[in-house]
This record gives structure tokens, sequence and C-alpha cells, in this order.
């Protein structure tokens, strides 16, 4: 390692020392935490099963950056640059539609088998996979509504597509010995006002209750199921709102899935991590960055990522919470996208576990805040840095810019050949 990456680390050190902080036990810490890499962002959201289908269920993918992933070795591939440039051991989180087979198989009918390959590749990675049922993007959602679907034969086939993906899910904690999180999301909705708001939501409830009705062994499934406020085309109601899955979530013992893109524009799932975690075992993020709208834009490090991993540290949620990612931004080279939001995600982990936790519970409990506005301020320009580019040296992964000669390397002799 370079010796100027390891004075500057000594450095830091102790000033962070000199707050009770050790930086040592924190990077120990830190290289724990796995975060989920979403596939999707790899190939716009495309999948394999169904090459021709254009992506619905109100969630859009913009820009036309050349060197998406067409198969799933070409995101296999892309996958492991990502990873090689991410610091720890992650995991990779797969839509239904990503089955790598060459049958003419429709979503009910999924099988375990048609992931081998996935399972093969983790194994070989040594990452875990998480699973997400695909209720979009198909024929039988064309009209917006899929689990609370009034028509019965519909709404079966999602029960069937959804009730084979948990399957799928246990097959893949099973064999790769890392518990799979299956994390359900529906687009249903109305885009102008509707007459019943109930009845597909009574509707939703029952076909969530079949899904759910055969038990998995939680050390290789859990299920989560994630709300959200508007999308394209279901501006004015959606079923599976954040009352819905409160409630369902936390009677069928769910872990409720946060996109930080499914709330008001100025409401934040900072805030609400520390109330649900209260009374549910488990969450799932999808941290994501909303501009002006759910428009699921590359992770940056803003005000809200810092905050939300300020409450997973200061709540010591961190061992109940899920953390996946959810963004995909076509205008930029894919595996770039990847590498910016994770290493962003885990770089504001770092941050956080680099404050005075304790020392400000006190001091806030003095009612001193002034001392608390102080030092959480002066916090901010604390050398993070330094430690962070020795973590990434630590774990064998580029320092600061260093990756992004790596993903134009890679962009030159293999996705401009696409
Ligand atoms: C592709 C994902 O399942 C999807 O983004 C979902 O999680 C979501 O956030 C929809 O807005
Ligand atoms: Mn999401």
């Amino acid at each position: 390692m370079d010796q100027s990456i390891i004075n500057s680390y000594n450095e830091a050190k102790k000033l962070y020392a000199s707050h009770g902080i050790n930086v040592d036990e924190v990077l120990e810490k830190l290289s724990q935490i796995k975060v989920s890499l979403h596939c999707w962002q790899g190939d716009d959201v495309r999948g394999f099963l169904f090459k021709d289908k254009e992506l619905s269920g109100g969630i859009a993918v913009t820009g036309s950056y050349p060197g998406r992933a067409n198969t799933p070795n070409e995101l296999r591939q892309d996958l492991e640059i990502a990873l090689s440039l991410i610091p720890g051991k992650h995991k990779v989180n797969l839509h239904a539609i990503y089955a790598d087979t060459t049958e003419k198989v429709d979503l009910d009918e999924l099988e375990p088998r048609h992931f081998a390959s996935w399972v093969d590749w983790a194994k070989e990675q040594g990452i875990g996979l998480d699973f997400n049922p695909t209720c979009f993007s198909h024929p039988k959602a064309a009209d917006g509504f899929t689990l609370s679907h009034a028509d019965d034969d519909i709404r079966n086939f999602w029960i069937k597509h959804c009730k084979a993906s948990r399957k799928i899910a246990e097959s893949f904690g099973r064999e790769l010995g890392q518990t799979c999180v299956t994390n359900f999301w529906v687009p249903d909705g109305y885009k102008d006002t509707p007459v019943d708001r109930l009845a597909p939501r009574e509707r939703l409830k029952n076909s969530l209750d079949e899904v759910f009705s055969e038990e998995i062994n939680p050390q290789y499934n859990i299920d989560a199921v994630e709300s959200k406020l508007f999308g394209i085309g279901s501006e004015s109601y959606v079923v599976g709102s954040h009352e819905f899955y409160m409630g369902y979530g936390l009677t069928r013992g769910k872990a409720i899935c946060l996109d930080a893109g499914h709330f008001h524009p100025t409401e934040v799932i900072s805030n609400k991590l520390s109330s649900i975690l209260m009374f549910s075992e488990q969450l799932l993020l999808h941290v994501s960055r909303p501009v002006r709208w759910d428009s699921d834009h590359v992770v940056t490090m803003d005000d809200e990522l810092l905050e939300i991993a300020r409450e997973l540290v200061r709540g010591d949620l961190l061992p109940r919470t899920n953390i996946g990612l959810d963004f995909f931004d076509g205008s930029i080279n894919h595996i770039a996208a990847w590498v910016i939001g994770t290493r962003n995600t885990i770089k504001a982990l770092l941050r956080a576990m680099l404050e005075p936790v304790e020392e400000l519970k006190k001091i806030e409990l003095l009612g001193d805040y002034t001392t608390r506005l102080a030092l959480v301020e002066e916090f901010k320009s604390y050398p993070f840095g330094a430690v962070w580019d020795y973590y990434c040296a630590s774990q064998g992964t580029p320092v600061r810019e260093q990756w992004l000669a790596e993903v134009k390397t890679y962009e030159q002799e293999v996705l401009s050949a696409r």
C-alpha cells in the first residue's frame, strides 16, 4: 500500500481516537456490511426472458449510453467488474426476468433450474443473491394491475408467479448459505381518481396472503413488501401504498421495504427507520435518489444518504436492515453507475460510523444543543477521506477515482464492441 495512504490514515486515526472512536474497529465492522447490487442497472431493466417487451409498471429509464448487457454472461461479467471496484463482499439482486434459459417459459412457470447459472456464478464469486418477482413488462400487466386485478385469471397468474419466485429465492438461500431477501413490488394503480379504493386493496391483501401461505425457512428466504406513492400512469392511486404495506408487513411478519423515491418529494425515509424497526424485526432499503419524482438517479453523497446512514448507525439498526440499491440511469456508463452508487452508500456508512455517537447522545440529553450542532458540523470536515482511502486499499480495491480508469479501459475493450 502507498505509504502516503498509511500516513494519512494514522493521522486521521489519532484525531478520531481523541473522541473515543476506534477506527480499526470501525473498518472491521464496515467490512461485514453487505449491499445488494441490483442487476437491473446493468441493462436498463430489460431482462432476458422477454427481450422484445417494453418496460412498463410506471417506471422509466432514460438515456442510451452504449454498452449495456445483452445476455446473462455479459451482465455477470459487468457485475464482476463493478464488484472488483467496490470494497467489501456484497450481494446481487435479481429480478425474475433475468432468468438464464433458452426455454420459452412464462413467469408463472419459472423454477430454480432457470437460475442455475446465477447460483453457480454466485458460488464462484462467494456472494449471496436476492430476488424479486417481476410484476411488470408483461402482457398480463398491460392495464396496470397484477395481484389486485379484478379478473381472477390474471390475478391468479401473478399469484402463481409470486409463489414461484419464493421457491426460487428459497433455493438461492439454501444453495448459497446466505438468506435471500425477496422483495414484492407491484405497480397496481390508477392514473385518475378511483371510485373504489378499498376493493383493489382487499384483493391485494388476499393475493399476498395466498402468495405467502407456504411457510419457507427464514434462514433461506425472507419476504419484503415495497410501497409507493405514485408512478407514471398511477399518479392518483397506488393500491400498495405506504399505509397498506405498513399494516400488511406488521401484521404478517414481513419486512417493509422503503424506497427513497417512493414518498412525497419532501418526505424522507431516514425519519422512518427508527419507527418501523421499533415494531418490525427487519427492514429492506431501496437506496435511490429521487430528483423531483421517483426518477431513480444514481445515489450521490447527499444529505439524505448521510442521514439514512446515521440513523442506521446511531440506532444500531444495521443488523436488522437489508441494504439494497435501486436506481437505473441509462445516460452514463452502466458499470460506473453501480460503482458510484455503491461506493457512496458504503462511504456514507463509514462517515456515520466515524461520528462520536455516544458523546453526541450524552450532549443531547444534557440539552446542550450548541455543542451538539458545533460538533456535528465540525465532524463534517474530519478526515474520513483518509480512512476511506485506506479501507479501499486494504480491501484490494482502487483508491479514490482510480477505479474510473479501469471502467474506461473495460468500456474500450469490451463494452464498445457490443
Ligand atoms: C425494478 C424494481 O423492482 C423497481 O424499481 C421497484 O423496486 C421500484 O422501486 C418501483 O418504483
Ligand atoms: Mn424500489
